[in-house]
């Protein structure tokens, strides 16, 4: 974490801050960032936050090019299919004049695809430094935005965001218990909910503890947020039957623990994930939605879930779930899961082809 946190240029008042938070939370308001290492660096402006008024100031030249994902690249026939199957691996497009703001949020974003064909042609040139360009893509994710970019090289500084401190923004080394408190909640009165923070400032996790710890392994629900399902009851996943069904089984087992991890939409955030939905009203399936985005088919990182279990006290489980990579990443964490517990809801008219897609695509055993 050492790396991560550093002071903020003297005189702007905030005695420490996380350089990747201050990072994420100037590319959501269109401000460029600096990323660099070894004596390399990379200037990026965000295409989804910015402007055009903001690229002339950060592009007089005209000159910048524009970072995209391999896959992204690879629906815009941009780059092979084979670099798109690296995750996280970026591609460069070269600016040509006509390339304006608006065809760069049209490269950017593939909701338009199908109604309004793009111009072209368009060059993919080799990627200056692959790690300081896959560095910002993760970036783009962690900050809920299309990964989409202006980039420029820029002048090395010892200032600029290291991939470390961004691989530290979502560490999970960070976290701690920052309070807990009793929540009796229709499930089980006698529950309580545990609050835990990053020292990084990401998001706050939370986890509910369902009656007392009785010495057996818990019965353990991993539940990613889901805005849609778990609030709005969204009939296009199963996420909020999954949610009420957990803590059901887990008051009727004696005792239990879901943990609420703010994963929105497979880690890609609220907007992406509606950006999803529109792909899927398009015929496009749940998988194939993310990598139209430019993103992995599941982004998450489930240490976060075997850091707040150990940090609880609680390192053999009984885990619900369908998802078989749950179980191998918490167990590569230190997690013993003794029993794997599924997890099937009925599925209605809406949700039978996501389900159908995850067992068929995402290896769910369902
Ligand atoms: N990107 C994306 N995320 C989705 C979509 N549908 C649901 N989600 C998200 O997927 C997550 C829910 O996944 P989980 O309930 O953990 O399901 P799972 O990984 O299939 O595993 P189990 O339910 O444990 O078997 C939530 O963060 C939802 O917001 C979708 O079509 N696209
Ligand atoms: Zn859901």
């Amino acid at each position: 974490m050492g790396k991560a946190l550093r002071p903020c240029p003297a005189g702007d008042g905030v005695p420490l801050l996380s350089a990747a938070a201050r990072a994420i939370d100037g590319l959501r308001r269109g401000w460029p960032v600096v990323i660099g290492a070894d004596g390399q660096a990379i200037a990026l402006l965000p295409v989804e936050t910015a402007d055009a008024t903001r690229l002339a100031a950060f592009d007089p030249d005209h000159r910048a090019d524009l970072l995209l994902s391999a896959s992204r690249a690879a629906t815009l026939r941009l780059a092979n299919q084979a670099a798109a199957a690296t995750p996280g691996q970026a591609v460069q497009v070269m600016r040509a004049p006509w390339i304006d703001f608006d065809v760069a949020v049209a490269l950017a974003d593939p909701a338009l695809d199908l109604s309004t064909p793009l111009k072209g042609p368009f060059r993919a040139i080799p990627v200056t430094s692959p790690q300081l360009a896959a560095a910002a893509l993760e970036l783009a994710r962690i900050a809920g935005l299309l990964p989409a970019f202006f980039v420029r090289e820029a002048e090395a500084s010892a200032d600029a965001l290291s991939p470390a401190d961004i691989a530290a923004a979502e560490d999970a080394a960070n976290l701690h218990i920052a309070t807990r408190a009793r929540l009796p909640v229709s499930a089980a009165e006698g529950a309580e909910i545990v609050a835990f923070r990053s020292a990084d400032g990401g998001d706050v996790h939370v986890a509910l503890v369902i009656g007392q710890p009785d010495g057996t392994p818990p019965l353990v629900r991993l539940h990613s947020e889901c805005l849609t399902g778990d609030v709005f009851g969204s009939l296009k996943c199963d996420c909020g039957p999954q949610l009420q069904a957990a803590l059901q089984a887990m008051a009727g087992s004696g005792w239990g623990i879901l943990l609420y991890l703010r994963q929105e939409g497979r880690g890609i955030g609220i907007v992406n994930k509606l950006r999803a939905y529109a792909l899927q009203d398009q015929g496009f399936d749940t998988v194939d939605a993310n990598v139209r985005l430019g993103f992995a088919v599941d982004a998450r990182d489930f240490r976060v879930a075997a850091r707040m279990l150990t940090l609880l006290g609680q390192t053999r489980v009984r885990l619900m779930t369908n998802n078989p990579d749950k179980v191998a990443e918490l167990g590569r964490a230190g997690i013993d899961v003794v029993e794997r517990v599924p997890h099937r809801m009925t599925p209605n008219p809406h949700n039978a082809r996501y389900l159908d897609t995850k067992r068929d695509r995402t290896g769910h055993q369902l």
